[in-house]
């Protein structure tokens, strides 16, 4: 398609999962538009802040494969633009030594050969100081992980597509899609027609889909990301070589606790609990419920003795969860020209890269490079609303 308004395809979202797939588009000369209601850069869906976990430590084989193409995609990405998006840090990863979830994290590292040390209560730490390992727990160092710089990431990634010939359009809400085998798409300043269209949207997906007749099962959470304190400046800092660590679970709580070396704060540590209450996305700030922060102050106090047990700074994010954590990555089923990118769950921005990708490989009808079958709406049955 080539007149005014008219493209090969349009992307709804621009967080990380919308930003790679209309890179992804433009490199493949794919007349891209990428549409994003609020103004760019901006903190109210699930993509803003500087850092994130990379790793390849899961508890599932085809997250730890996908991510061997993905650390190669993120290194091409920073070579071509010439900037550091990812800094090695290694991740700590600790849980009940006998615990099914522990064990599955270590025994998937194993498998897959990835470089990894484990650590004993000897000798823990001499390598880690200032951590206390609970007696009973287990610990390996995922030693390719570390950080990634999100917002940089964002900037980088949407710099390309523009370069590319790609068009971001800001501060414009989609407000209508009529499928067909031209897509027509409503905003609150235009409307759009093209071939295909890639519904990126975050914690509005559900919103979105509404117009497509279709419903997936989301759930919508606010998370607090907490900052704390250093008793003593630079003990938990990324120059010392402090890690990423990930608490599969523990005395506290059922979910993962995480967190990353003082690194964006100076003198502050971001740990955060992997789960939150729910909300409505156009309403984050009116969930206050602080439970999460009472267990990650117990663990702090427990297990962290450098740190100050009451965070010093808190910011808000949101997960869009499945029920099984896994990702959407599927064509809408009744229309194949729609392309759904949803429920990352909380671990999806290291993946961008590849998500980017077969998305990208959905929405031009190939066959995708990944097996896409955790991935499918299929698998929630029941549990996926339709009216059509
Ligand atoms: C606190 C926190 C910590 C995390 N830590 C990690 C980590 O360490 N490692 C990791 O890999 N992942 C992590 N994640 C998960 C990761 O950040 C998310 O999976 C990822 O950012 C999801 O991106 P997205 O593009 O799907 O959604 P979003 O970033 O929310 O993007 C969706 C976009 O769509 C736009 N949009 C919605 N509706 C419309 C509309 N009608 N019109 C136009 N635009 C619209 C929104 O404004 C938004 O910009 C974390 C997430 C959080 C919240
Ligand atoms: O995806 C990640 O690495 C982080 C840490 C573990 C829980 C979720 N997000």
């Amino acid at each position: 398609m080539s007149a005014e308004g008219e493209y090969d395809c349009i992307v709804i979202g621009a967080g990380v999962q919308g930003s790679f797939t209309a890179y992804q588009l433009a490199k493949k000369n794919q007349k891209t538009l990428l549409l994003e209601q609020f103004l760019l850069p901006h903190s109210r869906g699930s993509s803003h802040g500087q850092t994130r976990i990379i790793r390849r430590a899961y508890d599932q084989d085809f997250y730890t494969h996908m991510m061997e193409e993905c650390y190669e995609l993120w290194a091409q990405l920073e070579r071509e633009a010439g900037v550091k998006l990812y800094r090695q840090t290694g991740l700590l990863v600790m849980g009940p030594e006998n615990s099914e979830s522990y064990q599955q994290f270590k025994v998937t590292l194993q498998r897959n050969k990835t470089p990894m040390v484990v650590l004993t209560h000897d000798n823990f730490s001499q390598h880690i100081p200032n951590v206390n390992l609970a007696p009973g727990d287990g610990a390996f160092v995922d030693i390719s992980a570390g950080v990634l710089f999100a917002d940089r990431a964002l900037r980088t990634v949407q710099g390309q597509f523009q370069k590319l010939g790609g068009v971001i359009r800001d501060n414009e809400t989609v407000t209508n899609i009529k499928p067909g085998p031209v897509v027509t798409v409503s905003t609150s300043a235009g409307v759009y027609r093209a071939k295909s269209l890639v519904i990126t949207a975050g914690p509005w997906t559900n919103k979105l889909l509404a117009h497509t007749g279709l419903q997936l099962p989301l759930e919508v959470v606010k998370i607090n990301v907490c900052y704390w304190k250093e008793k003593v400046p630079g003990s938990y800092n990324v120059k010392r070589r402090f890690p990423c660590f990930l608490l599969t679970e523990g005395e506290e709580a059922k979910e993962h606790i995480y967190g990353l070396p003082s690194n964006e704060y100076p003198g502050l540590v971001k740990i955060c609990y992997h789960m939150g209450s729910e909300t409505d996305p156009d309403q984050r700030d009116k969930q206050t419920d602080r439970s999460d922060i009472e267990i990650l102050g117990r663990y702090v106090t427990r297990c962290l003795p450098g740190l100050v047990p009451e965070p010093a700074v808190v910011e808000s994010c949101m997960y869009t969860l499945t029920p099984d954590r896994h990702f959407v990555l599927d064509c809408h089923p009744a229309y194949i020209n729609i392309v759904i990118g949803a429920g990352f769950s909380g671990h999806g921005f290291k993946f961008g890269p590849v998500i980017g990708k077969l998305l990208c490989e959905l929405s031009l009808g190939e066959m995708p490079s990944n097996d896409l079958s955790p991935f499918r709406i299929r698998r929630f049955h029941a549990k996926t609303k339709s009216a059509l």
